[in-house]
């Protein structure tokens, strides 16, 4: 019979492909799925009575368990049990879980097989894709001791939904020990106390301890056919532990890629390029420039334009990884690859446990954002962002310095005037189809609509910025074009009384230097206001003319029944007016009177652009590039964070409110050091959290099949919109369903925990680490106070009860104070902060596979000893079978196939003691 090693072939956790597995004209066999999108079938398992081989020594088991397909009759290796030492009757606490789309059905066959481990350290090598030579072959680290079948039908269709199964040796002779084989249904408690569990605990206790809260609750199921369109290849783990009462808890640990992974950075991609484009268009369209000024251009548009044809050529290859969702820590360094975050998942743990409600624990575990290729020989974006502004504001010969808020302003005015532009010719345009409609109502929305959009417009020139821009670019234009022509004047008034003919006159270009008038500006802007009042007022009037023809065509009367010769006089003078003509002269005027200050203040503007560019090309498009890569792997983050705490959290009223009154915290963990290449890592990962408070979220309705959510907006602002099923979003609060923009706020706090942090701490600097936790402890202040301001004060008082946020956040601030080394207690309050604050958390470092796995880990045990009476001496030991069997094994092992932490004794010495995996489970690897 051929054996399959589960994951460790190319696809990784792809097991049948999920077309065959439906198909039933290829398979004919009994499905056993039960309920959608929820694992197909869960057992635990025990043994009796094992047999050891020789009399006197105490087994150490563990089971291995496989799966026999009824076609093929292959056999592949899917799972193992934890190792539980020096007993004959083990019971295990790693039970097995088939996830939704596992290709099981009850004929399928399950092999158990039973070892008995004879060393540890070596047991894990099983799947191992090193060198034969440099590992001892698996049989020296396990002996065999026996092994049964069963159908998963007959586990089903069982009494009591138990089997108990004879083990026999390989010659299938003599019974060497039984195995049972408990069904388990997550919602169910099972009975029997825990009292016979063998540990191997050996006293140690974690350091941290803290006070339990209400735990989240589970997500409604119908959000989760949505939540799974985004979530790919999950990987289960079933766990039952006891608690400190002596009942089993029930835990199961899933991990799973996202499609997002990829379909994010595509569309940022995509929106860079428009962007770029448009930007290279304008600068273009600047106009005559100087010899010095055209020269400095054309060299500026060059290098855009190979930025342009770059970004095309990443997109063209990102679009050939059609369906992928996952790129692993070995590709880090791939060009074509660079926007893809690192091995990004859902990290999740739901928890069954006796006398408490069922609960959701989700992670988001991605490498830290940062741009591996490009490398961190000059540090990252936070030293390479600041060095640059620093040597801009010190060397402006030839260029006006303007700040990165300024250069930031430039583009959004020129983003709103591309925006609002066509939005004011539009509803200008609808509001002469209502005047020759002769329709009131509708003139007067038409007219309010365009009045908000021409005041947005306006107002977006009160800057300062555009004047001083205006006269910069004056100066690099060739001399003596033109004469300043007459400026226009207009009032309301004058207006009207000339018959509304448009006065103002279009101006080509920049005045001669001696001509400069500095007030032009103000002029030519204040005429778009000046032109919207004239056609307010004639609105009011043509409005109110026609009410008072009204009247008299009705044999409007005095009271006392005579004729009011006023309102006669008005009707013999002004007969019925046709409003088209008298709007459409005024209209052309307001939009003209905008096409002037749109020309004069896109080219002021896109000269802003272009003296930040001609400055420091190229390093400036570098350093673009560089931020956008980092941003791009950040953002696919965030959204996949986003989208799955709002699919869990959308029956939850307060989260809700939360959402559109205050926004969400969103909270990243750094592993790393701040020692060699990481110190980069860290600087860019910083500025990648930073930027994402750019983003917005605003919730849509789902029109169609495509749930993907879609991003519009460009390098200042984006939105990213998130699709709802119709019923789903109908039950959303008003605002939200009104599409306002929801915010988020992330922070971020770094510990680095391995032995290069220890040469920091000795020989370098962890001043970055230190001054990032702080300026994010002010962010996460600022956050709460918002939170504790905007939420209403019945939401407050409950949840004031419930926590004390005030104390976690006194607690952190002196952690962060103390300077401690190490000091990993900041991790643990600021991820209980950010769960009680409704949060989404992250855990990153390098490639989020083993520094990442041991925090993920440990926060779930934590969380299940503080929230989930999970019995203390079991601590060490829930630790170990998560690190050893969990989900996050398999991680390390669709990353560099091989299933093994990639730390050796010396690596692990560094760490903090709870950092450390059980052995077995780590050594050198092929990373
Ligand atoms: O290259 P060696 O000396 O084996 O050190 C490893 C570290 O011990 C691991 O912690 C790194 O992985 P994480 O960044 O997932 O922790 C791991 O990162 P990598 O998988 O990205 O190479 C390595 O840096």
């Amino acid at each position: 019979m051929e054996i399959k090693e589960e994951g460790t072939s190319e696809e990784g956790q792809h097991f049948l492909p999920a077309a065959q597995a439906n198909d039933p004209e290829v398979i004919q066999f009994t499905s056993i799925q039960k309920i959608p999108n929820e694992p197909q079938l869960e057992f635990i398992l025990a043994c009796r009575d094992l047999v050891a081989p020789v009399s006197d020594r105490k087994l150490n088991t563990v089971v291995q368990i496989s799966v026999i397909h009824p076609v093929e009759q292959t056999l592949t290796r899917y799972s193992s049990t934890e190792i539980v030492e020096g007993t004959k009757d083990p019971l295990f606490l790693t039970g097995v879980t088939f996830p939704p789309d596992y290709p099981i059905y009850e004929e399928t066959r399950i092999k158990l097989t039973v070892y008995d481990v004879k060393d540890k350290s070596h047991d894990t090598i099983r799947t191992s894709v090193l060198p034969e030579h440099k590992d001892p072959p698996p049989e020296v680290a396990r002996s065999f001791l026996g092994c049964a079948s069963f159908k998963v039908g007959e586990l089903l269709k069982s009494k009591e939904q138990l089997l108990s199964l004879s083990l026999r040796t390989s010659d299938g002779g003599k019974v060497v020990g039984t195995i049972e084989v408990s069904l388990v249904k997550m919602g169910e408690i099972e009975d029997g106390d825990t009292d016979h569990i063998t540990t191997d605990v050996q006293g140690q206790k974690c350091a941290l301890m803290y006070e339990s809260t209400a735990p989240e609750s589970l997500s409604g199921k119908e959000n989760l056919p949505f939540m799974n369109a985004v979530l790919r290849n999950p990987v289960c783990k079933l766990y039952r532990f006891p608690t400190s009462d002596n009942k089993w808890m029930r835990i199961r640990e899933q991990m799973s890629e996202s499609i997002l992974s990829f379909h994010i950075p595509k569309e940022l991609i995509s929106l860079h390029i428009k962007e770029d484009l448009c930007r290279n268009q304008e600068l273009k369209e600047l106009g005559d420039l100087s010899p010095h000024w055209d020269n400095l251009r054309k060299n500026v548009l060059s290098h855009c334009d190979q930025m342009v044809t770059m970004y095309q050529d990443i997109l063209t290859e990102l679009s050939k990884e059609t369906g992928s969702s996952f790129k692993s820590s070995s590709s880090k360094g791939e060009k074509t690859l660079e926007f893809v975050p690192v091995n990004l998942h859902l990290q999740r743990m739901q928890v069954h446990s006796p006398h408490l409600k069922d609960a959701l624990y989700d992670v988001i575990t991605v490498g830290a954002p940062a741009a591996h290729f490009q490398g961190f020989k000059n540090g990252g974006l936070r030293k390479l962002l600041h060095r640059f502004e620093t040597e801009r504001r010190n060397t402006g010969y030839q260029f006006i310095y303007y700040s990165p808020e300024n250069t930031a302003k430039a583009k959004e005015v020129l983003s709103s005037i591309n925006q609002l532009q066509p939005l004011i010719a539009t509803h200008a345009d609808l509001l002469l189809t209502s005047a020759s409609q002769r329709s009131p109502d509708s003139l007067k929305s038409s007219l309010k609509l365009l009045s908000e959009k021409t005041e947005l417009f306006v107002h977006a020139f009160k800057d300062q910025l555009v004047r001083s821009a205006l006269l910069a670019l004056y100066t690099a234009r060739p001399g003596g074009i033109l004469k300043k022509p007459p400026s226009p004047n207009v009032s309301t008034e004058e207006k009207s009384t000339q018959h509304d003919t448009p006065q103002l006159r279009r101006q080509d270009s920049i005045p001669h230097h001696s001509d400069y008038d500095e007030e032009e500006w103000d002029r030519v802007w204040a005429n778009v206001g000046k032109s919207l009042n004239c056609i307010i007022a004639k609105v009011d009037k043509l409005i109110e003319r026609d009410s008072h023809n009204e009247e008299g065509a009705g044999g409007s009367s005095s009271k006392d029944g005579e004729a009011d010769p006023t309102l006669e006089d008005s009707i013999t003078s002004h007969p019925r007016e046709d409003w088209y003509e008298q709007l459409h002269p005024l209209i052309l005027t307001l939009k003209e009177c905008m096409g002037e200050v749109v020309n004069r203040a896109k080219q002021s503007l896109t000269f802003v652009l272009l003296q930040e560019l001609a400055y420091s090309l190229p390093q400036c498009l570098m350093l673009t590039l560089r931020r956008d890569i980092v941003f791009s792997q950040a953002l696919a983050g965030l959204v996949c964070g986003f989208i799955i705490k709002l699919h869990t959290s959308l029956h939850d009223p307060g989260f809700l409110q939360q959402l559109h009154t205050v926004g969400l915290i969103v909270q990243y963990e750094g592993l790393l050091s701040t020692y060699s290449d990481e110190i980069g890592m860290l600087e860019d990962m910083a500025v990648g959290i930073s930027d994402l408070r750019k983003v917005a979220f605003k919730i849509t309705e789902a029109t169609s099949n495509d749930v993907l959510p879609v991003l519009t907006g460009r390098r200042e602002h984006y939105v990213v919109e998130v699709k709802l099923p119709a019923t789903v979003f109908e039950s959303l609060p008003l605002q939200i369903k009104e599409g306002q923009l929801l915010h988020v706020y992330p922070v971020l706090f770094n510990v680095g925990i391995n032995e290069q942090q220890t040469l920091a701490e000795r020989f370098g600097d962890v001043s970055l680490q230190e001054s990032i936790n702080q300026e994010n402890f002010e962010l996460v202040q600022e956050y709460y106070s918002i939170f504790m301001e905007k939420m209403p004060p019945d939401y407050i008082s409950h949840f004031q009860e419930q926590n004390d946020l005030k104390g976690l956040l006194d607690n952190l601030h002196q952690n962060i104070q103390a300077k401690k080394r190490k000091n990993v207690e900041i991790m643990w309050l600021a991820a209980t902060i950010c769960r009680k604050l409704n949060g989404i958390r992250f855990t990153c470092c390098k490639s989020a596979k083993d520094r990442t796995s041991m925090s993920v880990t440990l926060e779930q045990c934590s969380i299940l000893r503080d929230e989930h009476q999970l019995h203390k001496d079991f601590f060490i030991r829930a630790l170990d079978c998560m690190r050893r069997e969990g989900c996050r094994i398999e991680n390390v092992l669709k990353n560099i196939k091989c299933r093994r932490y990639a730390f050796n004794m010396l690596q692990l010495m560094a760490f903090p003691k709870c950092y450390r995996p059980p052995e077995g489970t780590y050594g050198k690897a092929d990373t």
